[in-house]
């Protein structure tokens, strides 16, 4: 049987018998081990899906603005992308993602693939 992390922490029954008694459930280091290692893992992921509601939420938020901005470009004919804006954004983003331990050519690549997509709504908006 091929020895999976549940079937390595959940007690088996030692006759065939579905009421059967369990198994010596006395502490083992080994299965005690892998119980913790999987309840870190279990804690982790739940902090990962926390924090992935959270990007989406405040990437939900951050489109509403640049919508709003696509909007007022459009209406005051302004071009859709601003370089100049984009190079601070840059800057003060890698800053932010060395002060926060993130690889700041990954923060550079996320941001101008964001804006990347903002661009393509502004151009949208534009007669
Ligand atoms: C939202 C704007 O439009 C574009 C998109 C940007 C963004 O997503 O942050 C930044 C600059 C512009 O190229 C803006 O000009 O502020």
């Amino acid at each position: 049987m091929v020895s999976t992390w549940k079937s390595r922490i959940t007690p088996t029954r030692s006759s065939n018998r579905k009421d059967g008694p369990l198994t010596d459930t006395s502490p083992d280091p080994q299965t005690d081990a892998v119980a913790k290692a999987a309840q870190i893992l279990a804690d982790h992921r739940s902090s990962i899906d926390r924090l992935d509601a959270i990007l989406v939420y405040t990437l939900g938020e951050r489109f509403k603005h640049t919508q709003a901005v696509g909007k007022l470009k459009a209406q005051h004919d302004l071009p859709p992308s601003d370089p100049d804006r984009e190079a601070a954004q840059i800057a003060r983003l890698e800053d932010l993602a060395k002060r926060a331990d993130l690889d700041p050519e990954f923060a550079k690549k996320f941001l101008n693939f964001i804006i990347a997509e903002v661009i393509q709504h502004h151009k949208s908006h534009q007669k």
